[in-house]
């Protein structure tokens, strides 16, 4: 996927920018002072995935104060096809998006697919289990369609779930309906996130080596919030062993009137040179792991998808070192997938090959 042109207008104090095909490249930098608007391109771009932002979920915000509307109009490619997407939002009103002009759903299958990274990211390795499930579900639902309904699904017969469970007196038999329900669910949910896993586990650590110019040993486990030896992870085994373990806690269950165990309770382990990365690792080593993971998430998209989803990193290269800047940078010069980043400065580090645009109140100048 490569934008070929990027259109934005009163979006947050961005005016109006065009990024016309003959200045955007592969790598393409955003730079300049502390909030001139370098965020807000990248937030213009990620917004086109059809996600709420990543910095507020309510749409007015991102209108210009002093304007009605905003608007977003892209040019690009998606494997063989061209496309053009827009998207307008005017306050109080919901989102319009068009593709090729004709409107479509968030959800459809062309529209962009972004990969994000934020400063928050960096607590991906040691903060809580939600935010490792909350990335490799988002990773998973920009793959396919139906997972992204799986999900909402699982939720569902979890909600009523919980509310059998908050009843004075739990009817056996209706759970036991449920239990069959959520299990069936949560087997292939379980499943697809421990192959994504498994895939993303062979590209960071090629691309952790690169990066830091060490070989590490770096290793992603999926933990699972009922017991079950590693040889037997399969579709039906995890439905089985699961109903059993609800079985056994249900009396826990009734007492704490909720679900105890299942993939909204699961988590992703990282370990760097076989020691928990979250307890063990250095904050440098933690930070290189969620830029190598970032990449890996990229790669991985392309494998499954056959193509490239958008990287867009906002303010990595202030959390690394002097070498480890200048690495990415060559990495990322080189990929084949296209960046857009942000950088208050650019001063020491090798841009050659990279377009660079700086960014001043709202404008490309
Ligand atoms: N709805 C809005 N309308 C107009 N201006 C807005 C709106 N929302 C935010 N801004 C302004 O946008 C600017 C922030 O832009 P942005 O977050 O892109 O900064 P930045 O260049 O990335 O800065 P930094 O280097 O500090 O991260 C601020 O000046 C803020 O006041």
């Amino acid at each position: 996927m490569k934008v070929k042109e990027l259109a934005v207008k009163n979006f947050r104090n961005i005016k109006e920018i065009l990024l016309p095909e003959e200045r955007l490249g592969n790598l393409n930098i955003f730079t300049g002072n502390n909030g001139q608007g370098k965020t807000n391109l990248l937030e213009a771009l990620y917004i086109l995935s059809g996600n709420s932002s990543f910095r507020s979920p309510n749409y007015d915000h991102l209108v210009n104060y002093e304007k009605e509307y905003f608007n977003i109009n892209a040019k690009y490619t998606a494997g063989e096809k061209d496309l053009e997407i827009g998207l307008t939002y005017t306050r109080s009103k919901s989102k319009e998006i068009f593709l090729n002009r004709k409107k479509i759903r968030s959800k459809h299958p062309y529209i962009p697919k972004v990969v994000l990274f934020i400063p928050d990211d960096l607590y991906l390795i040691k903060g809580s289990p939600g935010r490792r499930r909350n990335f490799i579900d988002f990773m998973l639902k920009q793959i396919s369609a139906e997972y992204a309904y799986l999900i909402e699904e699982y939720g569902k017969i979890l909600k009523k779930r919980n509310l059998m469970l908050k009843k004075e007196a739990i009817r056996d038999k209706t759970l036991n309906i449920l239990d069959g329900m959520l299990t069936e669910k949560a087997a292939l949910i379980i499943m697809q996130r421990i192959n994504l896993i498994n895939m993303l586990e062979k590209e960071v650590r090629d691309i952790y080596s690169f990066l830091n110019k060490e070989e590490a040993d770096i290793k992603i486990k999926y933990a699972l919030s009922f017991p079950i030896p590693d040889e037997k992870v399969n579709i039906s085994t995890l439905k089985a062993r699961m109903a059993e373990e609800l079985i056994k806690i249900r009396n826990q269950e009734g007492m704490r009137k909720t679900t105890l165990l299942g993939p909204h309770l699961d988590d992703i382990n990282f370990y760097y040179n076989n020691k928990l990365a979250r307890f063990f690792s250095s904050q440098g080593q933690q930070r290189n792991l969620v830029v190598a993971l970032k990449i890996a998430e990229a790669q991985t998209f392309c494998r499954i998808r056959g193509f490239y989803p958008l990287f867009l990193l906002d303010e990595v290269l202030s959390e690394l070192d002097y070498e480890r800047r200048n690495l990415l940078l060559k990495y990322l010069g080189e990929a084949e997938f296209q960046t857009f980043m942000t950088a208050v400065n650019i001063d020491d580090i090798d841009v050659k090959g990279a377009a660079v645009f700086n960014v001043k109140d709202g404008s490309i100048v």
